[in-house]
Parts: structure tokens; sequence; C-alpha cells
């Protein structure tokens, strides 16, 4: 199966400090990709590599058959790829309903914007009946799938979750996870960050190990379940 993205040799930096050493992976046409890793080690990195938040990168990134490490964040996400980042950048003081239409693509017929709202709303029960709460009032959960449904209203190829399931509670975490579950089915790849291994293994198909910004192994979910590499790279 072909790449819908495919990183190489990426290295990254914060000023004069490298975080990220010669990083290569891929994600495959509606594959479903985990980066796991502790606290640090530069998950985050890679996705804002990835859409180009970072100052200084070397390396390349391709989406599809097009080279996008040079282009402007906007124009990265106008390509069909959606970042949910992990403090999940929703607007505390819009509405629901409010921080999903500015999420939605200009260019959109209004009965194309109220579609792809409507679909959030059919997934996302919560929002729906949420829908005129203002988004700082939310659960951490609730908020979450805010965040994801703000990327998905954009129709992404290419989704891009940030530790989805950090910091919130037990349960909660498991209906996310039901969500995340969801959204795999669908015909859309997925790169998913994640410290918690455990509970998001079960969704992706291949997935890649990081510590101190290099990759240090890579499996499928099989593979990557193994006891010994979480307790070499994984447990805190
Ligand atoms: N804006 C920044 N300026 C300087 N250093 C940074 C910045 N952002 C991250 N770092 C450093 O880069 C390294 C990688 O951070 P990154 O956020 O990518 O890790 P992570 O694996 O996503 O961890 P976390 O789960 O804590 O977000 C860390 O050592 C971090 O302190």
């Amino acid at each position: 199966m072909s790449d819908i993205l495919t990183v190489e040799n990426l290295d990254a930096f914060y000023g004069e400090s490298q975080v990220l050493f010669d990083v290569s992976l891929s994600v495959d046409e509606n594959g479903v990709v985990g980066i796991f890793g502790r606290n640090g080690m530069g998950k985050t990195t890679i996705l804002e590599s990835i859409v180009n938040r970072i100052d200084r990168k070397t390396g390349t990134v391709r989406f599809r058959d097009r080279d996008i490490s040079g282009l402007a964040p906007h124009e990265i996400i106008r390509d069909k790829i959606a970042y949910v980042p992990e403090d999940r950048e929703i607007y505390t003081a819009l509405t629901v309903r409010e921080n999903l239409e500015l999420a939605t693509p200009k260019g959109l017929s209004e009965a194309e914007q109220e579609e792809r709202i409507a679909n959030v709303f059919d997934r996302f029960e919560r929002l729906d009946e949420r829908s005129a709460q203002l988004g700082g009032t939310l659960s951490g959960g609730e908020q979450q799938m805010l965040a994801i449904g703000r990327g998905l209203v954009t129709d992404p190829d290419l989704l891009l979750l940030d530790e989805p399931t950090e910091g919130l509670a037990p349960i909660i975490v498991d209906e996310v996870v039901e969500v995340l579950d969801d959204l795999v089915t669908q015909n859309r790849a997925v790169l998913l960050v994640e410290q918690n291994i455990t509970r998001t293994l079960p969704l992706i198909d291949r997935g890649y190990i990081i510590e101190s910004g290099r990759i240090v192994a890579d499996g499928d979910n099989e593979e990557l379940g193994d006891e010994e590499l979480h307790e070499e790279y994984l447990t805190v």
C-alpha cells in the first residue's frame, strides 16, 4: 500500500538545542500509526515538524508525492491534514457550535458547512447536546472531542492527534478511546502520539517508540506489545 505521509531523516531544534535526531517514519493510506514515548522525548515535536510549526528542522516531509517541508502551516492544513494539538486549542469563550463553524473551511457553501457540522454532532452526541455551551465550560473529555471535531470538519485525509487521552480520568479515557476506535474505522489515516500505550495500542496497525528524540523501536501492534520494550522505554 502507498504512503500518505513519509518523514525522512528529520532533525529538529529549539534554538541551539536539538530534540529530534534522524527520525524517519511513514503512515500508509488509511493506516493508523502510533508514536509512543515518555514525557519530553520529542513526540509533539514530530507532529509540529510535520505541520511546520517548528523554527528549525532539516529532513523531508512528504504528503503523498508532494514535499510539504517548506509549506506554511495553513497551506498544509488545506492539503487535508488536520492537527489536533495536545493543548486542544479550542476557543473557550465561544460555544461548541461556534468552535466548529470557525474550523470549517472557507469556500464551502452554507449547506456544505452545515453538513460537516451535522456529521460531527452525529458522531459526538455529547457535543450535540452541548452545542450552545461555551468551550471553556466543557469537561476535559468533551474538550478533547470538540478538538477532534474541529479537525474532522475539515474532512482531512490524515489526522494528527497529540495525546488525546492525556490528563483524563480513566472513565473518560474509555470514552475517548471509543471515539478513536470509531474514527479509525473510517477511510482516513491517523498518526497518534501517546504515552498511554496500554489503552491505545489496540487501535493502531503499526507504531514507533521514541526515546530522547530517536526512534528506538518499530513494529505492528503485536510487536509493540512486548513487555520488555514497555519496561525499557515507556514505564515511568
Ligand atoms: N518551545 C520549546 N523550546 C525549547 N525546548 C522545547 C520547546 N518545546 C519542547 N522543548 C523540549 O524538546 C523536547 C521534546 O519535547 P516534546 O514536547 O516534543 O516531547 P513529548 O514527547 O511530546 O513530551 P510531552 O508529552 O511532555 O509533550 C523536551 O526536552 C522539551 O523540553
